[in-house]
């Protein structure tokens, strides 16, 4: 019987030719430092710590003057490919590099705080899904909906159902590339993969994920990141 394996490789793409504009830094923030390593580093090996990823695909800026720098550079399983305008042209980039892949992981490169038991649950969804899925957080505080232009709340949204999307995502290679490139080409408003997907009529499956997962957005976030990277490879090496 021709049964697929459980651990069948996987490539990933991490996006990382942003320009980190809300972080306000002196570089792009996928380079700056937590410990010894830039968030790309370590969000890079969170994925490679899983056996099943062979490959990650860094899309950067056409003038980043940072990455080359990096040990990271000289990684035989590191492909870096010029990036886009926008993190969805960056992430078809990375794609368009990738030859016969069956499933792909995109994966933000200012999210180093990724748990192995959320990478391995959601690596798990290619044996029930034929879509793909996405790492998400329940919102847990009472959302407000403001009224248009105005500090006023407008009325509360429930709750019920709603998640915020993280990464990484996981999609079957053509579907998301197709998606993505139809998405692109009509103009849709894409913030990541799943909506892409969900453009073209597909519903991914939600995968509850640890809410420490954060992006590094804003220039408060790097500290909070640093303090839960140190707590998860804290109990990593106990
Ligand atoms: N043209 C772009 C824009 C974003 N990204 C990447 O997509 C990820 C998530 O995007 P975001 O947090 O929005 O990063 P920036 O666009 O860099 O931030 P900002 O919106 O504050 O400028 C980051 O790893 C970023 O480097 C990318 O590869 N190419
Ligand atoms: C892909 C993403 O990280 C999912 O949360 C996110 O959509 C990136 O863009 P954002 O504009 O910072 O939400």
């Amino acid at each position: 019987m021709n049964q697929r394996p459980i651990l069948a490789d996987v490539i990933a793409v991490v996006p990382a030719a942003g320009v980190g504009s809300r972080m306000q830094a002196a570089c792009p923030k996928q380079y700056l430092t937590i410990g010894q390593f830039t968030l790309l580093e370590h969000s890079v090996a969170r994925l490679l710590a899983h056996p099943a990823v062979k490959q990650v695909i860094v899309p950067v800026s056409n003038d980043d003057g940072w990455f080359d720098s990096l040990p990271l550079a000289q990684d035989s399983r590191i492909v870096r490919v010029t990036g886009g305008d926008t993190r969805a042209e960056s992430v078809l980039a990375g794609l368009n590099a990738i030859q016969h892949h069956e499933w792909v992981l995109v994966h933000d490169a200012a999210r180093p705080c990724l748990h192995p038991d959320d990478l391995a649950r959601l690596l798990a969804i290619r044996e029930y899904s034929k879509v793909g899925g996405i790492l998400a957080a329940p919102v847990r505080d009472t959302m407000k909906r403001g009224e248009p232009g105005k500090n006023a709340i407008a009325h509360t949204v429930d709750r019920e159902d709603l998640w915020h999307a993280l990464t990484p995502q996981f999609f079957p290679q053509q579907l998301l590339t197709a998606c993505l490139t139809r998405a692109l080409h009509e103009g849709a408003t894409i913030t990541d993969e799943a909506s892409a997907l969900e453009y073209c009529g597909y519903h991914p499956e939600l995968v509850s994920g640890r809410s420490d997962n954060i992006k590094v957005t804003r220039p408060e976030d790097l500290a909070l990141a640093a303090f839960y990277l140190t707590q998860i490879q804290l109990q990593e090496s106990a």
